[in-house]
């Protein structure tokens, strides 16, 4: 079977990854797609910058947009503490089906809310909902066009507070030039750019950090 890639990732989970450990689940999906057959997650080395900018924030309320396979679901859900929660946008109906298998494979399902559609649709009607106040933390990991218009929509519906920390992967590859501009540029944001490369690859590549700051 595994007629599609994303399909094949699962069945690479589901052979060597062991149900209910989030880290062996990710690992699986790297040592694959390393090896095997390349795919756009956010990998293993800006995989960790991931980790420590979550740690360091610590979300109550986190919010990524871009499912695909849920390969950074999983690695964010793992972090969150008790209680916390993550909502994830997918628009392409195969990716999801896959990441909620991943996701559920992994044992993070309770903390994880997969949602559905176009990024520009949802995000004005996750306050009503899922009765969200403010995201602590945004993971932008979808469209690199969608990156500027989806930021503003986030200011404009009242989902960032002071201090809500965005990261943005691809700045470089395939690059969000226009984010970039925008989020440096603004005296709303204090940016800085964490220098990794590609997933998978030894072409540059990293995630710009960027606190809102109100
Ligand atoms: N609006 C909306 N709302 C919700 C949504 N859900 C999904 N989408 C569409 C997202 C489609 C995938 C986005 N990701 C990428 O395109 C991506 C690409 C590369 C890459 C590729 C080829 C190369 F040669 C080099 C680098 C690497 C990455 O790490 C990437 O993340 C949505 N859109
Ligand atoms: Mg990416």
């Amino acid at each position: 079977t595994g007629s599609t890639q994303p399909q094949r990732m699962l069945e690479a989970v589901q052979k060597n990854a062991t149900k209910g450990d989030p880290e062996s689940v990710f690992s699986a999906i790297d040592y694959y797609c390393r090896h095997k057959e390349w795919a756009m997650n956010v990998g293993d080395e800006k995989g960790l910058i991931l980790d420590s900018v979550l740690t360091e924030v610590n979300p109550s309320i986190a919010l990524e947009l871009g499912t695909y396979c849920g390969y950074s679901t999983v690695r964010i859900a793992r972090l969150l503490s008790p209680g916390s929660k993550l909502i994830t946008v997918e628009f392409n109906p195969a990716f999801a089906a896959v990441a909620r298998q991943i996701i559920a494979y992994a044992g993070v399902q309770d903390k994880v809310t997969l949602v559905e559609g176009p990024s520009g649709d949802l995000i004005p009607k996750m306050k009503e909902r899922f009765g969200i106040k403010s995201f602590d933390f945004v993971f932008l990991d979808h469209w690199k066009d969608r990156y500027v218009p989806d930021t503003k929509l986030l200011e404009d519906c009242g989902l960032l507070r002071k201090g809500t920390v965005l990261l943005a992967d691809n700045v470089i590859c395939p690059g969000a030039p226009e984010y970039l501009k925008y989020v440096r540029n603004s005296p709303r944001y204090e940016s800085r750019y964490f220098k990794s490369n590609l997933e998978y690859s030894k072409v540059e590549d990293g995630l710009e950090k960027s606190v809102f700051l109100g």
